[in-house]
């Protein structure tokens, strides 16, 4: 049967159960060593090559592999290593240590000195939930490309393996856009676009390098083609494709890939770039594929991205069968690929793990590996002239029976609908979105009934995920302890918590989140309207993964979540406890959620059922709340003609969530991993009493905006970055309070670090918890801060 070429952006390469996460875990941890780690690495390439050949996918991407994060690889293979790594030995060491900061102390034995480097700052990938390590650029910064590159040999390893491989790269121009100067002093000054030139030709010994590999087609990665664009960047990607493709050998094919935005606009600039191909994506903008077919030059192949990579749902073939038939008409088959829309990186593995998923709802979705089997149909269908004939077709006929039947159920299913949930959220008013005293007011209030001494230290929420607590957590599971000997073990652990947090002196202690996986899920598991799976495991950043819930239908909260807790964890101690609840954006941006309704609703739904969590913590006697919104800058619309509509509904649902409480209880949020200036007047109108906000891993940059904007209310900036195991000496924090002292006064300063420190060990977090107190009191007495007032 004739069929289109069907591929895909990349695989979601953690593995069927983790497997590469165990493995480079295992090798940090010396359980493994380099040579294993490479060896099993290139095992599981192959057998994830095997499934997709066999699902029926054509050209397997290569070089989506990575041992923590495809922006960092592409910084490594060019050889922009900043300075502080260059002394390391090159591979693993300098590498990890890039991702990761690397503190060793010195070794009489060895004569070693003692190694103390920062870890790279991390992203948001664009509006995704993954992160990736942003380059440093140095003002003179020359690019080399290393000995073989990794891409280069993982592509030689899928050729051997009898497949055609697409090699994957980041693209040059959205490389430079992602960047930042190695020296942060020199961000007014900072024009990465300058190297367009220099960073081309490089790319083009590499792509040379891969067609000697054996590929023919290269996907070259711009989404940033899909952002607001001025006319230096767009120069940058006619200098970068132009030396990128200089005298390049005409069997070589780059496809020039875009997603998570629009690019019908950008077509005049992208019909000029040198590439024989580009990549739309029709599942976040499949009103632009007229606009894209219009403009599209004559013998370019269009990659149509009609399979979602960034959400659960399957896919209703029916539709885009009759979205593509008409381009395959109009082409001509060998001119069009259909593809995910973007990386499958972004979606769980495979639904054949979910062995307890409701058995209605697992016929609407699919993961990865269906999504697959999703390509191979639609590759065949669209070549047939109409649906009628596909549904007269012996091999395709019941496959979209069974996908309609699903569709059918899932538009028709009275689980969907809850007409108490809708009527609640046609009914909130003004009112219900502002605290009932301004801030000034209810803050002297607060301190006053909180008896909070100057510098109030806390910190985000979660302490150490330790094995023992994972581990009491999978035998819960397994059924080997009783839900009853599990909460007491939780208890336990809560207390043991409590009385750290009160020996280091903290003053706003938290209960620390033992009993919760993640901190999204944990509240999708208690919410109605969303399932949660066994083994729906995403990258997060580097071996980190998260298991999205996802939202099916409409949310409400059938009993309190999280009252229980707090307030046995309240009852220990005497110092104010902070309850602690995950926002409503932040609920939406890391669940899987409904593709048939607004996000705008579902993030009112889920407000609501948080107000009510509020309302019943500050019933049971808890005086501070804090409520995370993390991801409130991610969900922002890559363009800024659409920023103002969501933030408007988005802190609209913070405020819905936050505001109905007396003027004497505190809210607390917290924010982390991207850069806030931009979307800071946003912020201030959450009008929380207190935000704890990342800052450390971002060199400070946040503090621009608290000049720029002044922040009215109480923050603390993160003194510390948590996502690396250093522990940061006091004089570096006390450095850190004297610099956010120009920018905030001292009696709205608070001293956190900059994250839950779930992910650490108790160690570590004992040792920084004890430096951050000790700089709060040398703070105090000290009298940091006096000078500015
Ligand atoms: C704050 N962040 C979060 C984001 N998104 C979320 N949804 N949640 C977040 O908290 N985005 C931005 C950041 C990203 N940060 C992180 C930080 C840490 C992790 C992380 O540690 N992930 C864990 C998995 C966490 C989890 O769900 N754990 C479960 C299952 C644990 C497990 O693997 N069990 C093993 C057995 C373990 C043993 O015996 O020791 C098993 O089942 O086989 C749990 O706690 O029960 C990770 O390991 O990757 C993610 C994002
Ligand atoms: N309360 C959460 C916030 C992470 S962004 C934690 O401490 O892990
Ligand atoms: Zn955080």
């Amino acid at each position: 049967m004739t069929a289109l070429e069907s591929t895909i952006l990349g695989f979601p390469r953690i593995g069927a159960h983790r497997e590469l996460k165990k493995l480079v875990e295992g090798f940090w941890s010396d359980k493994i060593s380099e040579a294993t780690l490479l060896m099993e690495a290139k095992a599981l390439r192959a057998k994830h090559w095997k499934v997709q050949h066999d699902a029926g996918i054509d050209l397997v991407p290569s070089g989506d592999f990575s041992f923590y994060d495809l922006v960092l690889d592409t910084a490594y293979t060019f050889g922009a290593i900043p300075a502080r790594y260059q002394a390391l030995p090159a591979g693993f060491t300098q590498y990890f240590a890039m991702a990761r900061g690397l503190q060793k102390p010195a070794s009489e034995a060895t004569g070693n000195h003692a190694i103390d480097v920062p870890a790279m700052e991390m992203k948001k990938w664009f509006d995704t939930n993954y992160h990736y390590i942003v380059p440093e650029l140095t003002a003179d910064q020359s690019f080399a490309l290393v000995a073989d590159p990794q891409v280069v040999q993982h592509t030689r390893e899928a050729k051997a393996q009898g497949l055609a491989p697409k090699p994957v790269l980041i693209g040059p121009v959205t490389f430079l856009l992602l960047s930042k100067p190695a020296d942060r002093e020199a961000i007014d000054a900072f024009q990465p676009l300058r190297f367009a030139a220099q960073l081309g030709t490089q790319y083009r010994t590499l792509v040379q390098q891969l067609a000697d590999a054996g590929a023919q087609w290269i996907q070259v990665d711009e989404p940033c083609l899909g952002l607001d664009l001025n006319p230096e960047i767009e120069a940058a990607y006619r200098t970068a494709y132009a030396e990128l493709t200089h005298d390049l050998p005409s069997s070589v094919r780059l496809m020039l890939t875009t997603y998570f935005e629009r690019v019908g606009d950008r077509m005049d600039l992208i019909a000029e770039l040198p590439v024989h191909g580009l990549h739309v994506d029709l599942v976040r903008a499949p009103r632009q594929l007229s606009e894209v077919m219009a403009h599209l030059p004559a013998q370019w192949v269009l990659s149509l991205g009609v399979v979602d990579g960034r959400n659960v749902w399957r896919t209703d073939l029916t539709a885009v069968v009759e979205c593509i038939q008409p381009v395959v008409t109009e082409l001509g088959c060998a001119r069009v690929w259909v593809s995910s829309s973007c990386s499958l990186l972004h979606s769980p593995f495979s639904l054949e793990f979910e062995t307890a998923l409701d058995p209605e709802i697992q016929t609407w979705l699919a993961f990865a590996v269906e999504k697959l089997a999703e390509l191979r149909f639609l590759a065949r269908a669209a070549t047939l002239p109409s649906l009628e004939a596909v549904s007269s077709d012996a091999m395709l006929s019941a496959d979209l029976k069974a996908n309609q039947v699903a569709f059918a159920s899932r538009r028709g299913s009275n689980r969907v609908v809850d007409s108490t949930v809708q009527s609640r959220v046609r009914g909130v008013t003004p009112n219900m979105i502002r605290r009932s005293a301004a801030f000034t007011e209810r803050y002297a209030q607060q301190v006053d009934r909180l008896q909070l001494p100057l510098f109030p230290t806390t910190t985000i929420g979660s302490f150490p995920q330790t094995r023992e607590v994972r581990s009491a957590r999978l035998k819960l599971k397994r059924g080997d302890l009783s839900q009853a000997e599990y909460n007491s073990f939780i208890k336990q652990e809560t207390e043991q918590c409590i009385r750290r947090q009160e020996g280091w002196g903290l003053d706003v202690l938290v209960h620390g989140e033992f009993e919760r996986t993640d901190m999204v899920e944990y509240f999708g598991e208690q919410l109605a309207g969303y399932i949660f799976t066994k083994n729906g495991w995403v990258s997060s950043y580097g071996t980190r993964c998260v298991k999205p819930p996802i939202i099916y239908g409409d949310v409400h909260r059938p009993q309190p979540m999280t009252v229980a807790m707090s307030a046995y964890a309240q009852s220990l101690t005497a110092k104010p406890l902070k309850g602690m609840l995950t926002g409503p954006v932040t609920c939406l941006q890391w669940s899987f959620v409904r593709d048939d309704q607004p996000r705008q609703v579902t993030a009112t739904q889920l407000a609501l059922a948080i107000r009510d969590e509020v309302a019943d913590l500050e019933a049971a006697g808890i005086t501070v709340v804090q409520i995370d919104e993390p991801a409130i800058r991610e969900g922002l619309p890559l363009r800024r003609s659409d920023w103002d509509a969501y933030l408007q509904w988005a802190v609209d649902a913070f405020l819905l969530s936050s505001t109905g409480v007396k003027p004497t209880t505190q809210i607390h949020t917290h924010m982390c991993y991207s850069d806030f200036n931009d979307i800071f007047p946003a912020i201030q109108r959450m009008d929380a009493d207190v935000i704890t906000i990342e800052n450390s891993r971002s060199d400070l940059k946040l503090l621009g905006a608290f000049a720029a904007h002044g922040y009215p209310n109480a923050a603390g900036p993160g003194l510390y970055d948590i996502h690396s195991p250093r522990v940061p000496s006091v004089q570096e924090m006390v450095d850190r309070v004297q610099a956010l002292l120009q920018y905030l006064p001292r009696d709205r300063l608070w001293l956190n670090p900059d994250c839950g420190l779930k992910t650490r060990g108790w160690l570590e977090v004992e040792a920084a918890l004890r430096h951050l107190t000790q700089t709060a009191a040398r703070a105090r007495t000290e009298c940091l801060g006096t000078q500015a007032q």
